[in-house]
């Protein structure tokens, strides 16, 4: 086990649609309760948190009674829009029940390379991250255009989740999904497939085992969680991927118990 992830202090916890919304098309509100309670916690042990949640069209098609996304990408944002704030009272609501401050942050994927952009965003990350205040990113749907895929994708909040954990330095980045980890093929189709604990590095044979999105809601699957543990790992920094069915896994994964899959390099010995 490495130590960072016991020791880590500064983390990025990416939640995804899959894990906050039932098949059914509800808000999982056990999954909002848990996770508020889990970040809370941790924040009072003096650890640093950012969320990076997905949730805002599934939430908004959720309260408009709609059944399935739009196709259309204008209708797509307004879903975005609308779910957005509904999904920040859900939140707001979990949270003031733990007395934890929250604070919005709505990025794009290339907000980072724009020095200004950059040192504002940086200035705002750092604040909050002083004054114990946990931010929520999501992705600004509404203006990130080239980020929508004209089919029926939106967003990519996995990649979004390992920028931002490079951005602010964490020692750990960790990715909820309706997965226990990353398997040797996809387990919603393959039913032995097996669960890889460890991958030190990630190339065509794990991309090539990597799918789709497994919900009606989510949207990168499998193959956009390996770009985001390919950018940890070239960074040489840690990535689990965990089931976020119960949020309290985090608490598993800080203690060094052996859930999810962990993306690290293996060469380097970290005490
Ligand atoms: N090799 C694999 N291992 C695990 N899950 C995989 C794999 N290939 C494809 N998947 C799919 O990826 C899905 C998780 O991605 P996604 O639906 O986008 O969730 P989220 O909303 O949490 O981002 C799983 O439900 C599963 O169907
Ligand atoms: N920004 C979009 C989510 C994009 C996204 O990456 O979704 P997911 O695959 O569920 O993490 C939203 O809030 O609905």
């Amino acid at each position: 086990m490495d130590k960072r992830i016991i020791n880590a202090n500064r983390i990025v916890v990416k939640v995804g649609t899959s894990s906050l919304i039932h098949p059914n098309g509800a808000v999982n509100l056990k999954t909002f309760d848990e996770l508020a309670y889990t970040l809370s916690a941790l924040n009072n042990q003096g650890k640093q948190l950012v969320l990076v949640s997905s949730g805002a069209i599934g939430v908004g098609l959720n309260k408009m009674h709609l059944k399935k996304r739009p196709t259309e990408i204008g209708a797509q944002q307004a879903l975005a829009a609308i779910g957005q704030s509904e999904l920040m009272t859900l939140f707001t609501q979990r949270f003031d029940h733990y007395l934890t401050d929250i604070a919005q942050v709505l990025l794009t994927h290339d907000i980072f390379d724009y020095p200004k952009s950059n040192q504002f965003v940086m200035n705002t990350f750092n604040c909050l991250l002083r004054d114990n205040v946990i931010p929520i990113v999501n992705e600004n749907d509404t203006v990130a255009t080239d980020e929508l895929d004209h089919k029926t994708t939106f967003g990519d909040n996995d990649q979004l989740s390992a920028i931002v954990a490079s951005h602010v330095d964490a020692d750990l980045l960790i990715v909820l999904s309706d997965v226990d980890g990353f398997y040797d093929q996809n387990p919603n189709k393959v039913a032995d497939a097996n669960l890889i604990r460890t991958v030190s590095h990630v190339d065509e044979n794990e991309f090539g085992v990597a799918g789709g999105t497994g919900s009606r809601f989510g949207t990168g699957g499998m193959q956009t969680k390996l770009l985001a543990a390919k950018r940890m790992l070239d960074e040489d920094r840690i990535m689990v991927l965990a089931n976020g069915a119960d949020p309290r896994i985090i608490f598993k994964i800080l203690a060094g118990k052996d859930v999810g899959t962990i993306f690290q390099k293996e060469s380097v010995a970290h005490e």
